[in-house]
């Protein structure tokens, strides 16, 4: 058992560690998580008292390390498998650190075998690859047969077979009760050994669940995409679910809105294209964008309701479409207008950077705000960015986002959020429960 009691570690001004408190129990692989620098080797190495705390303290068995009365055969880390001296052999290696701990050679034997360095035990550590490093460092960890285990990055390295090797023995040692906390990157990997997790960032716990409870949390939601997505929100809330905006696409796909951009970058298929679903807009009294810098002939295009040229393309905006460099709008009373014109905003509807912002009852949050879109809503790299929720100043209205908006709504089956937007009379352009991998619930966590 190793118990970890508002643990803080300041290098002078750097606070790797602030207020850390977990546990890591018997029978259980733990995983460590945490981004590169959130302090997880300063809490490994203040466990195992090498670093001191600045306050607080961490306790293996009940004890400071420093007080076990056979540390050897309590615990066993690694924390960096490559300060070993390479002039030595494997073998060499592992016996002196064996001696020092009173442990027989015979189990050094072993357990170059158990790693599968027995081949290599008399060859010299400085030629050994990073893997072999780790299989030596685990060795070493696993000398005096300790209950309680402390690896850092044990995977880094290994070889997809040393992968499997290394996940089969954490598990079985676990499974024979003894306590292991074990960091990685690799959260594939961690997803399959880890039974609980800690994640820390900047030095302060985030969570501490269980990779089960964790993934379960995630896939509870529902991605929904909606060109109602607000009102829609305000049904399924209404219903008890809960609704968080969902990420923007990260890159266009064909009939995904693009919004205006002062510089305009290609989407995926080197077009502006209109959106998709602009009869859907239409009919919620959207404002559909032409954006700055037009791309010539296959340029902007927005649709007026059902009519699609014979090639499919989505006819050109009509002349009253403004130029480019300025946003097309429109009342949210109704666009484009019955004989597919589309209007042009009032000028009062210009905010200060002289884009045209229309603020259609569909645009607000589920939050109940107006969202203002930046200017320059698309990134260099074609991803959109997320507007900031606003309110909406006096004269000041917001772009249309577009296209459909993403919602993760948690506590409602898809069958039956598919069933409230048809009551309610809003579309649906996806529906798709969350299928979210340990490493996208940690990038979620740790945003
Ligand atoms: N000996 C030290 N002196 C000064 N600062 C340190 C020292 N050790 C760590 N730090 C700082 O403490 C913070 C936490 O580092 P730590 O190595 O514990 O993070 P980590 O989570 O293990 O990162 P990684 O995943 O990259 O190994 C970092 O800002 C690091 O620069």
């Amino acid at each position: 058992m190793i118990e970890v009691m508002d643990l803080t570690k300041a290098y002078g001004s750097t606070r790797a560690v602030s207020g850390l408190t977990f546990d890591v129990r018997p029978g259980q692989v733990t995983g460590f998580l945490g981004h590169n620098g959130a302090g997880k080797s300063t809490t490994m190495r203040m466990i195992l008292g090498l670093h001191a705390p600045t306050s607080g303290q961490a306790l293996i068995n009940g004890v400071r390390k420093h007080d076990l009365r056979d540390p050897m055969r309590e615990v066993g880390a690694m924390l960096d498998a490559t300060e070993v001296q390479g002039g030595r052999t494997a073998l060499d290696h592992l016996q002196a650190l064996a001696y020092a701990g009173g442990i027989s050679r015979r189990r050094v034997v072993r357990l170059l075998e158990e790693v599968g360095l027995a081949g290599v035990a008399r060859k010299r550590i400085a030629g050994f690859s990073q893997g072999m490093r780790q299989r030596l460092g685990i060795a070493a960890a696993l000398l005096g047969d300790p209950g309680v285990l402390i690896l850092d990055e044990p995977v880094n390295g290994l070889d997809p077979d040393g992968i499997r090797w290394l996940r089969t023995l954490l598990r079985s040692l676990a499974a024979e009760g003894r306590t292991i906390l074990l960091s990685s990157h690799l959260m594939t990997e961690m997803s399959l050994t880890a039974d609980r997790l800690i994640i820390i960032g900047h030095g302060r716990l985030i969570e501490d669940t269980t990779t089960p409870e964790l993934l379960a949390r995630f896939q509870d939601e529902v991605l929904v995409r909606s060109p109602h997505a607000s009102r829609l929100a305000t049904v399924l809330e209404a219903a008890g679910a809960t609704v968080r905006a969902a990420p923007p696409p990260s890159t266009y796909t064909a009939g995904t809105a693009v919004r205006a951009a002062s510089s305009a970058p290609p989407g995926t298929d080197g077009t502006w294209r209109a959106a998709a679903p602009l009869d859907a807009h239409a009919a919620a009294g959207g404002v559909h964008i032409a954006p700055s810098g037009l791309p010539a002939a296959d340029a902007a295009r927005v649709a007026p309701p059902g009519r699609p040229e014979v090639d499919g393309r989505r006819p050109l905006a009509p002349p009253s479409m403004p130029e480019a460099d300025h946003t097309v709008g429109a009342t949210p009373s109704g666009l484009p207008g019955a004989a597919g014109n589309v209007r042009q905003a009032p000028p009062g509807t210009r905010g200060a950077d002289g884009r045209v912002r229309v603020a259609p009852p569909v645009t607000r949050g589920t939050d109940g705000k107006v969202r203002v879109a930046p200017p320059g809503t698309v990134e260099a790299d074609g991803r959109m960015r997320v507007a900031p929720p606003s309110t909406l100043a006096a004269g000041e209205a917001v772009y249309e986002p577009g296209g459909e908006e993403g919602l993760l709504v948690a506590g409602m089956s898809a069958a039956a959020i598919g069933d409230a937007a048809l009551r309610s009379g809003c579309s649906i352009h996806e529906l798709t429960p969350q299928q979210v991998s340990l490493e996208e619930a940690f990038m979620e966590l740790t945003r």
